[in-house]
């Protein structure tokens, strides 16, 4: 069930550097190195397989761009939340 703008704007202030782009709940990750970013994305993936819940990710040079929706649901459901909050949580 896809939640109102409303309601996606006040539950993203909970949470430090997500924004809402084009009916995606994304955060750009900065990291010293690499590596790290691909680690990061192999911590996301086992969150996302746990869930079965995956995201968008584009892995750059000591970054990681993470994109989140429900394309069952075509927009932004409380399985994206969820998905970010484990993300945060590590
Ligand atoms: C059957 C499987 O659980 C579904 O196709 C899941 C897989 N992962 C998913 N991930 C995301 N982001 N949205 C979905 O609608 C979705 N559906």
């Amino acid at each position: 069930m896809k939640m109102s703008d409303q309601e996606i704007a006040s539950r993203i202030k909970s949470f430090a550097g997500w924004e809402v782009q084009d009916d995606r709940l994304t955060k750009t990750f900065r990291f010293h190195s690499y590596m790290e970013g691909v680690d990061f994305v192999n911590q996301i993936a086992a969150a996302a397989e746990s869930l079965q819940h995956h995201p968008d990710l584009l892995l750059g040079y000591c970054q990681v761009k993470v994109a989140v929706t429900t394309h069952d649901e075509g927009g932004i459901t409380e399985k994206d939340f969820e998905l970010i909050r484990r993300i945060e949580r590590g």
